[in-house]
């Protein structure tokens, strides 16, 4: 086991490292000097913060909060789930509640709403009403994954903020940061694994380090692609390539192992695809008929078509366009 071994307590890393402070936080330069600016000028307005998962979006709102009412943010924040199965009325009631109990001398509390965009239209409406409402002494943070799924009144009473991935520098360096911290030793192949696996994602890379590191060996690239059912940049080049050859069946028997015995689901190797296109040593004509490919399974997929059978068919254009 490692240093931590000794008092691992089964602590989830990604709690234990969460920035507490926006200065703490990778990457999103940008957006933490703004978002930093509205605390230095005491001048919160109402925020939407959309992007994927585990890019900081909720650690930047527990960040404004300790930044605004030190030691007693607990008190004046409140994180509720717009998903929450009990349905819009308990989210307005709690919202409603929160806002009318008392302050401890703070002018404003912040009410923190995730997953905005899985709100209907009219309970957005009814979200909107309620946060006008209560705009006097409450501030709002919306958090969601596509801002075009938010109602343009609720957009137009924030500063919206888009979070993007997480660039390949953030993740590395969160993730030496962690390593170190914990007293894990990651070789290098290891790094450059957790962030390929990481696609941008800072929370699957912090969870795929703790679980690599469960083993108590050298966390290197093995152990990553083993724990996240990632393939190798390489097995996805060899098996484009092969199929660009003609040679459907030796692609075909790749991608058999890819999802059988690396255990990945057709919609992570379809995004692996994408992400890799252009760095596989392909000929512009040749990228091109792939990315094609890659957005038409892609929309089938997602449309509910059977996984394989799409990334077969993929495959089968490839090997065909070349012959
Ligand atoms: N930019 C970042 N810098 C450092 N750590 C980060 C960053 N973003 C995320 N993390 C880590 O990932 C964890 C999850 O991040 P967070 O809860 O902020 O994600 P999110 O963007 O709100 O995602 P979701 O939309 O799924 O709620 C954090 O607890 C933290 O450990």
């Amino acid at each position: 086991m490692s240093e931590a071994g000794s008092s691992p307590g089964r602590e989830v890393w990604i709690e234990k490292y969460r920035p507490q402070t926006l200065g703490d936080i990778k990457g999103h330069e940008d957006i933490v000097e703004r978002l930093q600016s509205y605390i230095d000028q005491q001048d919160l307005p109402h925020l939407l913060f959309s992007g994927p998962a585990g890019v900081g979006k909720t650690t930047s709102a527990t960040a404004i909060a300790r930044a605004v009412y030190g030691d007693d943010w607990r008190g004046n924040f409140l994180e509720l789930n717009a998903s929450d199965q009990r349905g819009i009325d308990v989210v307005r009631d709690r919202i409603k509640n929160f806002a009318r109990s008392a302050f401890g001398g703070y002018d404003y509390r912040i009410i923190f709403l995730d997953e905005a965009d899985s709100l209907t239209s009219d309970a957005q409406s009814a979200l909107r009403r309620t946060m006008e409402q209560f705009s006097d002494n409450t501030r709002f943070i919306l958090s969601c994954n596509y801002s075009s799924k938010i109602i343009d009144p609720i957009q137009s009473r924030c500063a919206v903020f888009r979070f993007g991935p997480l660039s390949d520098e953030a993740i590395e360096a969160q993730v030496r940061e962690t390593a170190a911290q914990e007293g894990i030793e990651v070789s290098e192949d290891g790094v450059e694994a957790l962030v390929y696996a990481a696609s941008g994602d800072m929370r699957r890379a912090i969870n795929s380090l703790q679980a690599a590191a469960t083993t108590g060996e050298v966390v290197d690239e093995e152990a990553v692609y083993r724990i996240t059912s990632t393939a190798r940049p390489e097995e996805i080049e060899a098996m484009v390539s092969t199929a660009i050859d003609g040679d459907f069946l030796a692609a075909r028997s790749t991608l058999d192992t890819l999802i059988t015995d690396v255990g990945m689901a057709g919609g992570d190797i379809i995004d692996q695809l994408h992400r890799s296109v252009w760095d596989f040593d392909l000929t512009q004509r040749e990228a091109i008929t792939l990315m094609e490919r890659i957005g038409e399974a892609d929309y089938r997929i997602t449309e509910g078509a059977n996984e394989q059978v799409q990334l077969e068919a993929l495959l089968a254009a490839l090997a065909l366009d070349d012959a």
